[in-house]
C-alpha cells in the first residue's frame, strides 16, 4: 500500500521512463510499470526489469506482496490529512534521503491505516525524485476539541493568561516541548466560554514592531476624507500674514506728521523717541508711508537736520537702484524735504511688515544696549545662514561697485523667520559724499565689519568690541572650530592678510549648499500651501457664478425657473448646500458639507442627490453632472446678456 501511494505520488501523468536498475538481480525484479499501469513502454526498449509476474513464480514472496499490495481486499486508503507526505507506514521503499528521518508513529487516523506486511525483498529502488519520510503533522485541537455530540468544547482563551505548559496542539507540531509558544492560549483549563478556536490555528507571537496609532482620534476619517483645516493654509503663516497684513494698513489717528510731496499717511516705525546720532552722524526716524504716485507702501528713513551741501551726494543713490537682491532692502529714491520742520534728507526703501532689526531680536530693547548680556545663545545654524545671507548680499552690492558700510546689528532687519535684509544702504554715501576711501578698502571694511556683528552676535553681547578677547574666548568655546575660524579670520585686519569676498565664499561653499536646500524646502512647504489656497480659490469662483445665479429679481416671473421649470433644481441645490436643518429644525452649520458639495459640483461627478421642495412636496434626483451643467448654461447665459446690454 505504502508503496503504491509512493510510486502514484511521483507522477501522475503516465508510465515513468523505466528507472535504471540498479544491482545484479533486475532481472528478477517486477517493473514498477507493470506494477502501476499493466504494461511497461520500455519493455521492448531495454528496460532491464522483468515484466512478467508469471515468470517471479518461483518469488512467492513479492508476488505475494504485489497481490497483498493490490488486490480487491486491500482495504481502503483513507488519507489521514491532506498532507502530501502522506502518512506512511515504515517502508522498504524509504529513499536514501530519508534514511535518516526519525522513526514516525502516525496520530489520529493511524487507526484506519492498515500497515502491510513489510517485505524485506529488495524492491524497485525509490527514484532520485522520491520525497523523504516527513512526519505528518496532526492537528488534534479539532478532535480533542469536539465532544462526542459533535458540539464544540469551549476554548478558555484568555489573553492575559499565558501557560507554561505544553499545549498538545503546539506539542504535536513543534519536535521540542521546550519551544512551546508562551503567547499561545492554555487550553489544559477548557472552561466555560463560547468562544472556539478554528482548528490548528497556531497562534503567533505578537509583532512588536508593528505600532498603530493611539487615540482618541478626531473623527474616523478614511484615505480620501479630509477635515476643514486642510483646505486652508496653516494657522501659523495665516497668522503671520495677517499680522503683517493689518501691521501695513495702520494708520495713526490724530497725527500731528506732515503730508509729503508723494506720500502721507505716515505712521513711525520707531519703537523709541530716544535717538542717537552714532551711526548716521544725524538722528534718525523710520516711517511707514503711503505712496500717492502708486498706492504702494514705503519705509522712509528721515535724517534729521540734513543739509545738501553737494548735489552729487544724492545721485550717488542712482546706483543703489541697481542692486536688486533678496538680502538688502530695496533702495527707490532720497530726497530733500523742510515739510518736518527742518532741513531732512528722506530715503525710501521697500516696507517690510513688522520686521525687527537683529539688535531688536538678539538684544532685546535698546536700553538692553547699556551693556546688558542676554540670556539666549544664538545657535551655530542661525549664525551660519546670517553669514550666508549677508555674504549673498555683499555679493551683490559688491558687484555693483558699492560698499554695504553699515554692517550693524540695527541696520540689519529680519523680515521674517531667520531672513535677513541689509537696511540703510546708500545712507552713508550720501552723508559722507567726498570722503575720498577707495571703494576696494571700503568692500575689506565689510568684511571686517561683518566679522565685528558676529563677534557680537556670537558672545551677545552689542558691546563685545570692548572686551574682544574675552568674547572670542566665549566663540572659541561655544561654537565649532569652522565658525571660529571663520569670524577671526573676518577680524584679522593685518594686511599681510589677504581678504576678499570670494576667499569668504570659497570657505562656505558647503554653508551656501544647506542654506539652498533649506531655501528648496521652505519653497515646497510655501507651494503646498499656496496649493490648499487654490482649492479655495476654485471654491470662491463657483460660489460666485452660484451667487450670481440664484435669486436674481429678472428671474422671478421666469417659467424655467418655476416649479415646472429646468433650472428649479438650482434653486434647491443652493438650499440643499447652504440651508440645511437637523432633526430639531436648526441651522445644520457644517463646512465640510459646504466644501465637498461645492467639490462635488465643481468635478461634475455621478453622485446623485435628493433634492427637496420648501414645501416639501416635491423630490428631484440629481447627479452632480448635470447640476454643473445647469449651472454652467445658467452662467453662460448671464455673461451673454451682460454682454447684450440693456
Ligand atoms: N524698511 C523697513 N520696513 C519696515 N520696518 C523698518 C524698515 N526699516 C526700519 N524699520 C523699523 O523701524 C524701526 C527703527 O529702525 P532704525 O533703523 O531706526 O533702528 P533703531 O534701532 O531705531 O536704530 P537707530 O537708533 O540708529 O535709529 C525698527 O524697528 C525697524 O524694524
Amino acid at each position: 500500500m505504502a508503496a503504491s501511494i509512493r510510486a502514484s505520488s511521483g507522477d501522475s501523468r503516465g508510465p515513468q521512463h523505466s528507472p535504471r536498475p540498479k544491482g545484479r538481480d533486475a532481472k528478477d525484479t517486477l517493473c514498477r510499470n507493470v506494477t502501476i499501469y499493466g504494461h511497461c513502454r520500455y519493455e521492448d526498449k531495454g528496460c532491464a526489469f522483468n515484466h512478467d509476474p508469471a515468470k517471479l513464480q518461483g518469488m512467492p514472496s513479492q508476488v505475494d506482496s504485489l497481490k497483498r499490495r493490490l488486490n480487491v481486499e486491500s482495504p481502503t486508503f483513507t488519507p489521514s490529512s491532506l498532507a502530501n507526505n502522506g502518512g506512511f507506514a515504515k517502508s522498504t521503499t524509504i529513499s536514501p534521503k530519508a534514511a535518516s528521518a526519525a522513526p514516525f508513529t502516525p496520530k489520529g487516523a493511524a487507526a484506519s491505516i492498515i500497515t502491510p506486511t513489510i517485505n524485506p525483498e529488495p524492491v524497485p529502488a525509490a527514484p532520485e525524485w522520491s520525497v523523504p519520510d516527513i512526519p505528518e503533522f496532526v492537528p488534534q485541537s479539532y478532535d480533542t476539541m469536539q465532544m462526542g455530540d459533535g458540539k464544540a468544547v469551549v476554548n478558555p482563551y484568555d489573553p492575559f493568561v499565558t501557560s507554561t505548559t505544553p499545549i498538545p496542539e503546539i506539542a504535536a507540531a513543534t519536535p521540542h516541548p521546550a519551544q512551546i509558544n508562551p503567547y499561545a492560549p492554555d487550553v489544559a483549563n477548557m472552561g466555560g466560554t463560547a468562544f472556539f478556536q478554528a482548528p490548528a490555528t497556531f497562534t503567533q507571537p505578537l509583532q512588536y514592531h508593528l505600532y498603530a496609532p493611539l487615540g482618541p482620534h478626531r473623527e474616523n476619517l478614511l484615505a480620501y476624507q479630509r477635515t476643514a483645516h486642510d483646505f486652508f493654509i496653516s494657522d501659523n503663516l495665516r497668522e503671520e500674514l495677517q499680522r503683517k497684513s493689518e501691521a501695513s494698513h495702520q494708520l495713526l489717528p490724530n497725527s500731528t506728521l506732515p503730508q509729503l510731496e508723494h506720500f502721507h499717511s505716515l505712521v513711525p516705525l520707531d519703537t523709541t523717541n530716544q535717538k542717537s546720532a552714532t551711526i548716521f552722524g544725524y538722528p534718525s526716524w523710520v516711517y511707514k508711508a503711503n505712496s500717492s504716485k502708486d498706492g504702494n507702501l514705503y519705509a522712509l528713513r528721515r535724517l534729521e537736520g540734513y543739509r545738501l551741501t553737494n548735489e552729487k551726494a544724492i545721485r550717488s543713490v542712482q546706483a543703489w537702484k541697481r542692486v536688486n537682491n533678496g538680502n538688502v532692502v530695496t533702495l527707490h529714491d532720497a530726497f530733500t524735504t523742510r515739510v518736518f520742520g527742518d532741513s531732512s534728507l528722506v530715503f525710501v526703501t521697500d516696507y517690510h511688515p513688522l520686521s525687527k532689526t537683529l539688535a531688536e531680536h538678539h538684544f532685546g530693547s535698546p536700553q538692553r544696549f547699556q551693556g546688558r548680556v542676554a540670556a539666549a545663545h544664538v545657535p551655530e545654524q542661525i549664525l551660519w545662514s546670517y553669514i550666508v545671507q549677508i555674504a549673498n548680499a555683499l555679493k551683490a552690492i559688491h558687484g555693483t561697485g558699492l560698499a554695504a558700510r553699515l554692517l550693524d546689528p540695527s541696520k540689519i532687519l529680519l523680515t521674517s523667520k531667520n531672513r535677513i535684509r541689509l537696511n540703510a544702504c546708500g545712507v552713508l554715501d550720501v552723508v559722507q559724499f567726498g570722503s575720498q576711501v577707495p571703494i576696494q578698502d571700503l568692500q575689506r571694511e565689510d568684511l571686517a565689519q561683518l566679522g565685528r556683528l558676529l563677534l557680537c552676535l556670537a558672545s551677545n553681547n552689542p558691546a563685545a568690541l570692548h572686551t574682544m578677547p574675552k568674547a572670542l574666548e566665549y566663540i572659541s568655546r561655544s561654537y565649532s572650530p569652522t565658525l571660529k575660524d571663520c569670524v577671526f579670520w573676518l577680524l584679522d585686519t593685518s594686511p599681510n592678510q589677504p581678504k576678499d569676498l570670494d576667499r569668504l565664499f570659497n570657505g562656505l561653499t558647503s554653508k551656501f549648499v544647506a542654506a539652498y536646500d533649506n531655501s528648496l524646502h521652505f519653497s515646497d512647504h510655501l507651494t503646498s500651501e499656496l496649493n490648499r489656497e487654490l482649492e479655495n480659490a476654485r471654491i470662491l469662483r463657483l460660489m460666485m457664478k452660484l451667487n450670481f445665479i440664484n435669486e436674481r429679481p429678472e428671474f422671478e416671473h421666469d417659467r424655467q425657473w418655476s416649479e415646472t421649470g429646468d433650472r428649479y433644481y438650482l434653486k434647491l441645490f443652493r438650499d440643499y448646500v447652504f440651508h440645511q436643518v437637523d432633526a430639531q429644525g436648526n441651522p445644520a452649520v457644517d463646512l465640510a458639507h459646504v466644501l465637498a458639495c461645492l467639490n462635488k459640483l465643481d468635478a461634475g461627478i455621478d453622485e446623485k442627490i435628493s433634492l427637496i421642495s420648501r414645501d416639501e412636496q416635491n423630490c428631484f434626483i440629481v447627479s452632480y453632472k448635470e447640476l454643473k451643467r445647469g449651472v454652467e448654461a445658467a452662467f453662460q447665459d448671464l455673461l451673454k446678456a451682460g454682454r447684450r446690454g440693456p
